[in-house]
């Protein structure tokens, strides 16, 4: 399995590298040959080339079997932006259309232990499990933009098919799980949403057996801190994905828990990284929290390689730590980076 590693900026490469040293682990108790290849990508590759995402590493991406990304992006970045240089974020989106990623699985459950460090209720978040199936690909990250001191646009664009390729994955994924699909929108405002859930209809009349919910996305914001508990698959559009999933992972505990797996079509590359960004306030200091970089190369080796077992492992020995009272910063503990490494390693 050929792997190409973007380390990027912030806590990325600290992530990252951490998440590579399990993956080796179990690829190396699996028998899972593992060939890895590290690439400038992001603020790091802007430092090198002047290009978030130079031609090599694109061509890297899209020939391996895999990618595993850390983060992007940092206040250094955004500084000279405003003079006109690349964004680190913008190789992100590029890399993500180059590669045809439109599928971005992102799993946010309650693990064993970590009631105390939801900030709801124990009775309000226990039990809760959700999948939110984003579209990547689309809408207004990738609509015109103009850009002026007095006046700015960007569209929201989205196609028929656009919103029935990214259906088609949440009711598959809904079908494997507790047959609960939650379709979020804008219906009452925005023509988009509009022929978000036409289509999204349309693609249940080939999936009967999973019950299709509509709620707002207003509303759904609310009912995430409300009643967590009762979703399953919640499939939305790219922005409302990007929030909602952030705010998910603060329900069960914290941003540096959450993995994500960015897919495309079948036998396609898919992308693995955690949903925070660079954390620019903690990076340096060896206090990141590796557990979602982790967890994202899970999601690799049973996404990209079709190695359950080794996937199932790598997601045991993390909840095994975890309920043993694993506790990074971010999880009101004093556990290191390399803490949390060592602790999951030990229990692979
Ligand atoms: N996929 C990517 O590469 C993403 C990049 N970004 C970029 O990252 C930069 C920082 O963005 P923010 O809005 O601050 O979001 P962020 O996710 O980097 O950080 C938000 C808060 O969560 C904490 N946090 C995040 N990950 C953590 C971890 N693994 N362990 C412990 N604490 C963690 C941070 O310390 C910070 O207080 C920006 O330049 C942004 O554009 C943001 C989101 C995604
Ligand atoms: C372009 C990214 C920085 C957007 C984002 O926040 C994410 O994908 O989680
Ligand atoms: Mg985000």
């Amino acid at each position: 399995m050929k792997v190409v590693i973007l380390p990027g900026d912030g806590i990325g490469p600290e992530v990252c590298e951490t998440a590579v040293t399990v993956l080796r682990a179990a690829c190396a108790s699996s028998n899972i040959a593992l060939d890895t290849e590290e690439h400038a990508f992001g603020g790091a590759a802007i430092d090198q080339y002047g290009d978030p995402l130079p031609p090599a590493t694109l061509e890297a991406c899209l020939g391996a079997d895999a990618v595993l990304l850390g983060a992007v992006g940092g206040p250094r970045y955004d500084e000279a932006a405003k003079k006109g240089a690349p964004r680190p974020e913008a190789g992100l989106l590029a890399l993500r259309r180059e590669m045809g990623l439109f599928a971005n699985l992102r799993p946010s459950r309650l693990f064993e232990g970590l009631e105390e460090a939801s900030p709801l209720r124990k009775s309000v978040v226990a039990d809760t499990d959700i999948l939110v199936v984003r579209e990547l690909t689309g809408g207004l990250y990738f609509g015109e933009r103009e850009e002026g001191s007095d006046r700015a646009l960007d569209r929201l664009p989205y196609s028929r098919e656009e919103v029935e390729r990214v259906a088609r994955t949440a009711f598959e994924a809904a079908r494997g799980r507790k047959g609960l699909l939650t379709s979020v929108d804008k219906a009452n405002v925005l023509a988009t949403s509009r022929l978000w859930r036409g289509v999204v209809e349309d693609v249940h009349k080939s999936y009967p057996d999973v019950r299709l919910e509509h709620v707002l996305v207003d509303a759904m914001a609310m009912h995430l801190v409300t009643h967590p508990s009762r979703f399953d698959v919640v499939v939305t559009e790219n922005l409302f994905g990007d929030i909602l999933s952030d705010e998910l992972s603060a329900v069960v505990g914290s941003i540096g828990l959450a993995p994500s797996a960015s897919l495309g079509e079948a036998g396609k590359p898919g992308l693995y990284e955690p949903i925070h960004g660079s954390a620019p306030d903690i990076a340096g200091l060896g206090i990141a929290n590796p557990i979602g970089a982790i967890l994202s190369a899970a999601m690799l080796l049973r996404h990209s390689a079709g190695e359950e077992t080794a996937a199932a492992s790598i997601e045991a020995a993390v909840a095994w730590c975890l309920a043993d009272g694993l506790r990074t910063h971010d999880l009101g503990g004093s556990a290191s980076t390399k803490d949390a490494l060592d602790a999951v390693l030990s229990a692979l």
